[in-house]
């Protein structure tokens, strides 16, 4: 349907009668589907009135089920039908792209068969009267040619009758123009017949043509020139009577007798027919009314297509509707849209305004720098002057100095003036008062005289006093150039002392500088050879070390007086290398047993009276290892109460001075990796705590229920990883304590009747320590697994039944699948059995191989814990003599 037009669409569903609005870009969609929904279902009518299927879905517009249904009456022959389900496409439709298929027969139309008919009926009477029975696919032609043989005979028959009749004498007398007027009658009908059967489209029937050529059929030349030339057959319409050629004498009776005979006989034909006819329009009756049965249920399903198709209409409105709503929606984004951008382009303008404000006021800026710079100038010009100004000052002051050494000279003259005066005065007044009385305008000029010499007087006093303020004003000003220059020197001086301050202290750096690179290198390269010396000394002192601890008594275990430190059955050798515990061997009911002594020595033996701290000391030595960058194992083994948590843990506050190995091996890790700091080296720990209860693994730090699972990462190094487990970055002693009292809330504990608070699982801590240096980039990763192992004593001590007993099994179990491991080391057989437990799995590559171990045996100091005691001690023993052989650092 997509390649055809919006106009062959209007056309084509116009011709199924539906009329169609505006086809949009909407609209054609439901369009099409209507014409295609029109088209399946005349694809089924079809289907089901040929009684097959339709081998292509594409139907063809033209065609119409109520056309099909018509054509279907038609009766066809077999080839008919073979020619009817062979589709073709239409020229004028390939043209057009129409994709369709065509059933010629079934298309044509009623008025096209029938004129075809006609026109082969026609053909078939002109050419050959006796293949008048030619079939028309479509056209119903009622006489066949026997019956037109039948007809001729009954013609030549009756001729050769008249023949003889005319030999004959006339018997009858019967004249055409007394013709019976129901045979008159007959005639006329027949004509009407004749000629309404013409004008009909479907009357292209011999029985009218039969008609014309038989009623007249008197003599037996009219028939023969029926039979031999069709052509002349319409000549003979109307009949004898009407034609009036052959008259009988009213003698003839025996004429008159065969004529009304033939026509009886021809009349009987006609009845025939006409019963036939009745028939077929009877057929035709119930044929129309079935189609219009058919149309009638095609015009309900059209109008339920309507009604759906009305629905479609409205849903596609609703959803013309709702996309005009978001299309709403769009435009009042897009209108939000242009408003921020415009908002945007507004700040955008500010921020460009602003920018240029901010330019110009950096040009502002620039000017005042500049304007400050021409200031300084000017300033520098200014004091130029000045300083040109106090040379002309001093110039000047000289010049002061000359003139007043004239004005004194002038003064001197003035004086020795004013005394030449004086004396001329006096003898003037000599002379005065010799004409004192005489000349009184003498007195005058002398007193202007002395006024003269008074303002000459006042105005030397006034060039003294500014000679003086002059030279008091040089003074001062020298004295400020002097004291200038001098700071100016001593600046001077200053800044030439700080410089070769400088160049010294440069110099120094430089030299602290080389000596620095060579003691990093030296620090470096004897970090190395600490390293490397540490290691062999670990060496020396074996991979595998097993240190034995006996703890005290309790105070709830001693009898009141009894020193808490001393053990009587125990005795521990002067190196800390040996144990000695005395026990009683074959004691029965009635009879003594005797006392034996069992002798056992360990890398290290701790009695009683020795400390956390001691115990430690011996063990940071393996701490150090993993910070270096090798895998340890620190596990406590020993009989429930026998000191193990105490050993590895203690109590869980950090100041406590019986804080165990964990909380002192951070320590100790947190402490160098900031000594390390200096060296370059940077540092991650990252901590995990586990526990093994009844063979299962539990996470101590996180309370998720995933299934925890051992994995083997590298089979040559036997790296496993421990998956679902949370493992936590610890940065100093209080992230670790936070660790640890979360893991001691979580872990199993159950009472038994051995220890009031006696752990049944092993838990493990492990710290992976990964180093780099950022100085020589170095890297190393370590492990540090410190276990805390659950009772090793025998189940039947214990007394435990049901689930206790299940748990102290699945303990006994692991260790000696521990033990196991440890002997099979010891033999050096190819396989070891770590997988064996969960226990041997999870410290797979901290025993043996890649590793350094160390085993704590814990013995109980109680006389009755004796034999168990031994068979730690015994276990303990035989690990002690397996060689691990040589570990290797990780990198
Ligand atoms: N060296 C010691 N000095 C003083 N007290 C100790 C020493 N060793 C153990 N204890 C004390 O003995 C008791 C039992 O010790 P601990 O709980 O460590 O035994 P355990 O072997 O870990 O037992 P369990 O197998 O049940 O965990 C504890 O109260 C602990 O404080």
């Amino acid at each position: 349907m997509e390649n055809v037009s919006d106009q062959e669409l209007r056309r084509l569903l116009s011709a199924k009668g539906h009329s169609i609005g505006p086809i949009t870009n909407t609209t054609r969609s439901i369009y099409q589907k209507l014409y295609t929904k029109l088209l399946e279902e005349e694809d089924r009518a079809i289907e089901v009135k040929l009684g097959s299927p339709i081998q292509s879905p594409k139907p063809d517009p033209a065609d119409t089920p109520v056309l099909r249904n018509k054509l279907k009456r038609s009766p066809l022959t077999d080839d008919e039908k073979l020619s009817e389900a062979t589709f073709s496409v239409p020229e004028e439709k390939k043209k057009k792209g129409i994709p369709t298929y065509v059933a010629p027969s079934l298309r044509r139309s009623t008025i096209e068969r029938t004129a075809l008919s006609k026109k082969l009926a026609e053909e078939a009477g002109e050419t050959n009267p006796k293949k008048s029975s030619l079939r028309v696919p479509g056209v119903r032609v009622t006489e066949t040619s026997a019956s037109l043989k039948t007809k001729i005979d009954a013609a030549e028959k009756a001729e050769t009758k008249q023949t003889r009749g005319l030999s004959n004498t006339n018997k009858l007398n019967v004249t055409m123009g007394s013709t019976p007027g129901y045979m008159r009658a007959t005639s006329s009908t027949l004509k009407k017949d004749s000629k309404k059967d013409a004008g009909s489209k479907k009357t292209a029937t011999p029985v009218t043509k039969r008609d014309k050529d038989y009623i007249p059929k008197v003599g037996g030349s009219a028939i023969r020139k029926a039979k031999d030339t069709p052509s002349a057959a319409p000549k003979s319409k109307g009949g004898p009577a009407a034609s009036g050629k052959k008259k009988r004498a009213p003698w003839d009776v025996k004429g008159r007798l065969e004529d009304v005979t033939n026509l009886y006989s021809a009349l009987k034909v006609e009845k025939e027919d006409m019963e036939e006819k009745m028939t077929d329009l009877e057929a035709d009756v119930e044929q129309k009314t079935e189609d219009l049965e058919i149309l009638k249920i095609e015009n309900d399903k059209l109008k339920s297509d309507l009604t759906s198709t009305t629905e479609q209409l409205s849903e596609v409105n609703m959803k013309c509707h709702e996309q005009q709503f978001k299309l709403d929606e769009a435009v009042v984004e897009r209108n939000e849209k242009v408003a921020s951008y415009e908002r945007v382009k507004r700040e955008r303008d500010e921020l460009e305004e602003d920018f240029s404000r901010t330019k110009s006021k950096m040009r502002e800026a620039e000017n005042r720098a500049d304007d400050l710079e021409r200031d300084l100038r000017r300033a520098n010009n200014a004091r130029e002057e000045v300083e040109e100004n106090l040379a002309k000052s001093k110039k000047h002051v000289g010049e002061l100095d000359d003139k007043i050494e004239e004005l004194k000279q002038d003064i001197e003259k003035l004086n020795t003036t004013i005394a030449n005066k004086d004396s001329k005065i006096c003898e003037i007044e000599r002379i005065l008062e010799k004409e004192r009385g005489e000349k009184g305008d003498v007195h005058n000029v002398l007193r202007r005289k002395e006024e003269h010499i008074e303002h000459l007087d006042s105005k030397i006093a006034s060039l003294e006093k500014t000679i003086k303020d002059l030279n008091e004003t040089v003074a001062e000003k020298n004295n400020k150039i002097d004291s200038l220059e001098g700071n100016l020197s001593k600046e001077q001086r200053n800044h030439r002392d700080i410089n070769r301050v400088l160049s010294d202290r440069e110099s120094q750096i430089c030299d602290l500088d080389q000596k620095l690179a060579v003691c990093t290198e030296r620090l470096l390269a004897g970090e190395k050879l600490r390293r490397k010396l540490h290691n062999t000394i670990q060496e020396l002192k074996g991979n595998i070390r097993v240190y034995c601890r006996v703890r005290p008594f309790l105070s709830s275990e001693v009898i009141t007086g009894q020193p808490t430190h001393e053990i009587p059955q125990m005795d521990f050798g002067k190196d800390n290398s040996n144990i000695t515990i005395s026990s009683l061997q074959g004691e029965k009911l009635g009879r003594k047993g005797e006392l034996l002594n069992n002798s056992f020595n360990f890398d290290h033996v701790f009695g009683p009276r020795h400390t956390q701290e001691d115990t430690f000391a011996e063990v940071s030595g393996l701490v150090q290892s993993a910070l270096d960058g090798y895998n340890v194992c620190i596990f406590a083994y020993g009989q429930t109460g026998s000191g193990k948590t105490h050993t590895m843990q203690g109590p869980i506050d950090p100041t406590s001075e019986y804080r165990g190995i964990i909380p002192r091996a951070m320590e100790q890790v947190f402490k160098t990796g900031e000594e390390m700091a200096d060296q370059g080296w940077n540092y991650v720990f990252t901590a995990s705590f586990l526990e093994i209860y009844n063979e299962n693994l539990h996470d101590l730090i996180s309370s998720s229920d995933s299934k925890i699972e051992i994995k083997l990462v590298n089979e040559k190094s036997r790296e496993v990883e421990v998956t679902n487990v949370k493992s936590i970055i610890v940065q100093n002693c209080y992230d670790v304590h936070e660790l640890l009292l979360k893991a001691n809330k979580n872990r199993t504990v159950a009472a038994t009747k051995c220890n009031e608070r006696s752990s049944r699982s092993h838990s493990v801590f492990r710290l992976k320590i990964e180093g780099k240096n950022t100085k020589n980039g170095d890297t190393c990763v370590g492990n540090l697994n410190l276990v805390d192992l659950a009772g090793s004593e025998r189940v039947a001590h214990s007394g435990s039944t049901g689930q206790r007993l299940k748990e102290a099994q699945a303990i006994n179990t692991s260790l000696s699948e521990l033990g196991n491991v440890m002997m099979a080391l010891q033999e050096k057989k190819t396989h070891i059995p770590y997988r064996n437990s969960k226990l041997t799995y999870l410290l797979c590559n901290s025993l043996g191989g890649n590793s350094k171990t160390l085993m704590f045996v814990n013995v109980s100091p109680l006389d009755k814990h004796t034999n168990e005691s031994i068979n730690s001690l015994r276990f303990a023993s035989k690990v002690n003599k397996v060689d691990l052989g040589t570990a290797k650092k990780n990198k």
